[in-house]
């Protein structure tokens, strides 16, 4: 098998390596096959990971041979350039943050105390420990004063799963591990999560191995996703970009599933594309203007601007003669943090075949085009580079 798993990626400037499996190898006893073969992986330090696989891949045992809760049939780990065999294992787990499915509160302490437990290993005195409780709690977006003396039962899954992460934060780890984190959460309330885990990410920049079952979750919070195939193996370790642009062969296409042409789209922001211009016309012009405008534009709709060049409503233009129409209204432009995905759904939510684009002013920037993204999906989809010369990655 060729060596897919060694070296940066993107073949860019080299990050430092926090964590190296080399040749990672677990049997356990009375079973016939490995649960994680000889596996060989740099995870680059302040950087998220994303093991994805399917049930039994060896994604939770490569997660407790990193941390050493359990010990390697051979192979090693090595972290921040030492062998983790050299580090005393409380060091250790103290330098690597842990959460698991339904954030594995002490359901008899409070969430004070749950998020205490390894700043108390580490000795701090009590006021230091109070203050790092009510920053993590702050951090993780729940009221000290209100949740400090919960206990877990009191929380819902989305708080507990909040605690775990700043329980896992409590000694300011250089690595987090975290096994499905938000397995157990519902769809809206993991997404919201998901998004205030990448903005606290955003702030402290660890190092971390995120396990996730599924597809869609590796590409958001992965800067680089690890493809496990059975027995431990990793099929291909790449960026989101990379991956769904050119899936290794059989088992990683399949696993991406036919929905990837179209989720490359929501890895592109507009702010990043070249957008083709667009008929506009100023919400003040006179009749006379207006009609001139839609005799010379091959569109149907014109794009009216309001004060400061904002996108305030569509011109419809008519009949053989191009008459231009009454004004419809535009109720939210896109803009430069949306994704090529945003758009297509919100093209698709006001059934509309094109979208107005602002830069962060406000400023009308360009135009959408539904036919544009379709025309993106299906070159992707066959595997081709795009033909698209209406929509260019700037
Ligand atoms: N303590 C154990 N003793 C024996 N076999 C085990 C033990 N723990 C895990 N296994 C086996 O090792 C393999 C890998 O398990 P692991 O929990 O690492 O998979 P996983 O990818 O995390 O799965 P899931 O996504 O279902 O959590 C499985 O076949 C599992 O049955």
């Amino acid at each position: 098998m060729p060596d897919v798993t060694r070296g940066t990626p993107e073949g860019g400037a080299a990050d430092r390596t926090m964590i190296r499996l080399d040749a990672l190898t677990k049997r356990y006893p009375g079973q016939s096959e490995a649960a994680v073969d000889a596996l060989t992986l740099d995870i680059p330090a302040g950087h998220i990971v994303t093991f994805v696989g399917p049930s039994g891949c060896g994604k939770t045992t490569t997660m407790k041979l990193i941390n050493r809760l359990i010990e390697p049939t051979s192979g090693r780990v090595h972290l921040d350039g030492r062998d983790v065999t050299e580090v005393p294992a409380p060091q250790l787990r103290r330098r690597i943050g842990y959460t698991i499915q339904q954030g594995g509160l002490f359901p008899h302490r409070t969430v004070a105390d749950n998020i205490a437990t390894v700043p108390r290993l580490l000795g701090w005195d009590r006021r230091r420990v109070g203050e790092r409780v009510d920053e993590l709690l702050h951090l993780v977006g729940l009221d000290p004063k209100t949740y400090r003396r919960r206990y877990p039962k009191q929380l819902s899954g989305g708080q507990q799963q909040r605690v775990g992460v700043a329980r896992a934060l409590g000694g300011d780890p250089q690595v987090m591990l975290m096994d499905e984190p938000f397995g157990a959460i519902d769809p809206l309330n993991r997404e919201a999560l998901q998004n205030e885990f990448l903005r606290i990410q955003a702030a402290v920049r660890k190092t971390i191995v995120f396990v996730t079952h599924d597809m869609d979750e590796a590409i958001k919070m992965g800067d680089r996703i690890a493809i496990f195939g059975d027995n431990g193996r990793v099929l291909q370790y790449d960026t989101p970009e990379r991956i769904l642009a050119d899936p290794a062969e059989g088992f990683v296409t399949e696993f991406i599933g036919s929905g990837a042409s179209v989720r490359r789209l929501s890895l592109t922001r507009l702010e990043s594309v070249v957008l083709p211009d667009w008929p506009t016309v100023e919400e003040t012009s006179d009749g006379e203007t207006l009609r001139a405008a839609a005799r010379g534009s091959d569109r149907d709709y014109l794009l009216v601007l309001g004060d400061g060049r904002r996108p305030v409503g569509w011109l419809p233009v008519t009949g053989e003669d191009r008459r231009p129409g009454e004004r419809l209204p535009l109720l939210s432009p896109l803009g430069p943090r949306d994704s090529l995905f945003d758009a297509l759904d919100h093209m698709l939510t006001v059934n509309a075949s094109a979208a107005a684009v602002v830069d962060g002013d406000g400023r009308y920037r360009g135009v959408v085009e539904m036919d544009t993204l379709r025309e993106l999906i299906n070159t992707r989809a066959a595997g081709a580079p795009s033909s698209s010369d209406h929509l260019q990655e700037a």
